[in-house]
């Protein structure tokens, strides 16, 4: 008798399952495609039970910016957004560029995430730093974002990278001549990072690709060591947003029509949905600040694009779950036996309205304000436990690392 037992629908190797998953001290323990007995038995069979989902590229800030978010408020956000597990990115005030910040930050994700995590470390010029720290991943900036802190020498950050390393793919030079930062600042800076990475031969994880030339390039050279994210905001909004909505300002910016296009010829070919979730007070934001929170919306947006017809499903779990793990190391995760029972559950006919007050993040924001769409998160499971049910946050802060094949 299994203490828990799931039964409902689930993906399984490119498929929808309709049985039960047999649950002993947090990890997958059966997987039947009928009922088995539990001591306990939770009826999912309305829903679509997905492997927990992983996003990449999060901002929680904390630190000394608790008021744009804390590392408690983004990962609740997470859980409420169906995300079992985050990134997190270093360019922190102060930035983790050394080991002794890694160390504090881990100490504080210790204490107070919600998901599990990972833990990014800044390189610029501080190699030995980098080494010592043993982050979970890196992180470059070839120009100017929040924060404002980037590479002099990107190749020779990047050749000093002793893991994972992710790039904001920017050109320093055109960014700082156009503010508005146009696509060719984007495309210059991806055809200079694959330059590098054909060269060093080293996993390199290329931020927020917005653009046709981006994406084509990335696509053309094919490295089997250059993975690539593309956020919602990229995917669903364009420039003509961005012009009635200010708020909408963001790093690398909102695109034509004609960008967003080249995004969605390539969709198959995108490896990770990531959320670049980037919170920022309304007043900071009024005051010109970039970024789009984005970890309460994400999963949503996909379930609807799948009600829409234009992805499906599978997709979700390929971007958001299998490429994540395979690109950054990440083991345990995987829906097999013997791995953790972590599960992001979803009712793909729920339909809903994104209200800010119903938002965990401190960024009381969002894009799609107001948007009604149609699938919904309904339900987090970390390690066997439901941590986020219908809204709720059922949990404690119980969020582990990861086990990444560290650097
Ligand atoms: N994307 C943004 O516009 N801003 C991000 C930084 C980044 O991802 O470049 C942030 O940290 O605010
Ligand atoms: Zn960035
Ligand atoms: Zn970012």
């Amino acid at each position: 008798m299994h203490e828990l037992v799931l039964t409902g629908k689930f993906t399984l190797k490119g498929e929808v399952v309709r049985g039960s998953i047999g649950i002993d001290e947090g990890r997958i323990s059966a997987i039947y495609a009928r009922k088995i007995p539990g001591e306990e038995t939770i009826d999912l069979s309305q829903y679509l039970i997905l492997p927990g989902l992983i996003d990449t590229h999060v901002h929680l800030r904390d630190f000394e910016q608790k008021e744009k978010e804390t590392v408690e408020s983004g990962t609740k956000a997470a859980l409420h957004g169906g995300i079992t597990a985050v990134l997190d990115m270093p360019n922190t005030k102060p930035p983790v560029m050394d080991s002794k910040t890694f160390e504090k930050r881990l100490e504080l994700f210790q204490r107070k995430a919600y998901t599990d995590y990972a833990l990014g470390f800044l390189i610029r010029s501080n190699c030995e730093e980098a080494r010592k720290a043993g982050a979970d991943f890196y992180k470059a900036f070839m120009g100017a974002s929040t924060g404002g802190i980037y590479s002099g020498d990107f190749e020779g950050d990047y050749a000093c990278s002793p893991g994972v390393l992710s790039v904001h793919a920017e050109d320093a030079e055109l960014i700082r001549e156009n503010p508005e930062r146009p696509s060719r600042a984007e495309e210059v800076a991806i055809k200079r990072a694959l330059e590098s990475a054909e060269k060093l031969k080293k996993p390199l994880n290329i931020c927020h690709v917005s653009t046709r030339g981006g994406i084509e390039a990335i696509l053309q050279r094919n490295l089997p060591w250059v993975s690539f994210e593309v956020t919602p905001h990229h995917l669903f909004l364009t420039r003509e947003d961005y012009k009635r909505n200010p708020l909408l300002k963001v790093y690398p910016p909102l695109r034509t029509e004609e960008h967003v296009k080249a995004l969605w010829e390539n969709f198959s070919r995108i490896p990770i949905i990531a959320s670049d979730h980037a919170p920022h007070t309304v007043e900071d934001k009024e005051a010109g600040t970039a970024g789009i929170p984005g970890l309460e919306t994400e999963v949503a947006l996909l379930l609807d694009a799948a009600n829409r017809g234009i992805i499906s499903v599978f997709d979700i779990v390929k971007k958001m779950h299998d490429n994540p793990v395979k690109v950054f190391g990440i083991r345990g995760r995987d829906f097999a036996i013997g791995n953790e029972a972590t599960f992001t559950v979803v009712d793909l006919k729920r339909e809903w309205t994104v209200k800010p007050e119903e938002l965990y993040t401190k960024a009381k924001w969002s894009p799609w304000e107001g948007r009604k769409l149609k699938g919904k998160v309904v339900m987090t499971i970390l390690r066997g436990r439901v941590v986020m049910e219908d809204g709720e946050i059922v949990g404690k802060p119980e969020g582990v690392r990861l086990n990444v094949q560290r650097g």
